[in-house]
């Protein structure tokens, strides 16, 4: 880890901290982390940084929890299953927290291109590419104006409707590295279809992130397309 990469590090584990401290006393924040509650007061306010270790630590452990718990907290399911998320990916600086959370979590390939599919992955994905420094990629059901060339990926659903993606082709080169995130995974028939895009450019798949996983239909679907790894942050049955 080069000094740049450190610092980023203690700055991350320092803004999930704070998140943390929000709603919680010095006292519980050291409960929940196990680290002195004066280090916290220090570490929150800014007068002194995190070591590497602990930083790590913060971000990816305490970190996880806490992110996970708090996208439960703010996810909603109607009578029919059908998730209401907007409290999650309508809050960028939330998703800001799950970058270096899902990061430090998973052992994704660091991508050239983090590609979603709108609408609602489209702030994940912002996110998570400010993070690795990547462009951002989402694919459409309808074709931009003025592009003239796309990838295109189709499938039959198993409802009997057809669903199409469209990328403008110049948005993934050949050789890429691609991380696949979606605010969702349920069939994984999104997935699916994003993978197929990214094999059509001639990318290499970094791995696939979704904040939520609705059973494991579509994390499974997804694992056997790519070996990369697959990670959600929170899972429901
Ligand atoms: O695993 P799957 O069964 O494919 O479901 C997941 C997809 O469903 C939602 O998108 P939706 O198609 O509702 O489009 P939206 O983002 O525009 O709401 C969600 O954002 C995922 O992309």
């Amino acid at each position: 880890m080069n000094r740049a990469e450190k610092a980023a590090l203690q700055l991350q584990a320092v803004a999930v901290l704070r998140t943390l401290k929000e709603t919680r006393t010095y006292e519980e924040l050291s409960t929940l982390t196990g680290l002195p509650a004066g280090d916290l007061n220090r570490y929150v306010n800014g007068h002194v940084l995190p070591g590497a270790d602990r930083a790590r630590e913060v971000v990816s452990e305490v970190g996880r929890d806490a992110l996970a718990d708090e996208l439960v907290a703010r996810v909603a399911f109607d009578d029919e299953g059908y998730v209401d998320n907007s409290g999650v990916v309508f809050d960028q600086s939330f998703l800001d927290l799950v970058a270096p959370v899902a990061a430090e979590t998973f052992e994704f390939a660091s991508p050239d291109v983090v590609l979603t599919a709108a609408t609602d992955g489209i702030t994940l994905g912002a996110a998570m590419a400010s993070f690795f420094d990547a462009r951002l990629a989402y694919a459409k059901k309808s074709k931009e104006t003025a592009v003239e060339e796309f990838i295109e990926s189709r499938q039959r659903l198993a409802s009997g409707i057809e669903l199409t993606y469209y990328l403008p082709r110049r948005a993934i080169e050949a050789g890429d590295t691609v991380l696949v995130v979606d605010d969702l995974i349920r069939s994984g028939e999104t997935q699916e279809l994003l993978l197929d895009i990214a094999l059509q450019a001639d990318a290499d798949v970094g791995g696939v992130f979704t904040l939520i996983a609705v059973g494991d239909e579509g994390m499974r679907r997804a694992r056997e397309i790519t070996d990369a790894p697959v990670g959600a942050l929170t899972t429901f049955e």
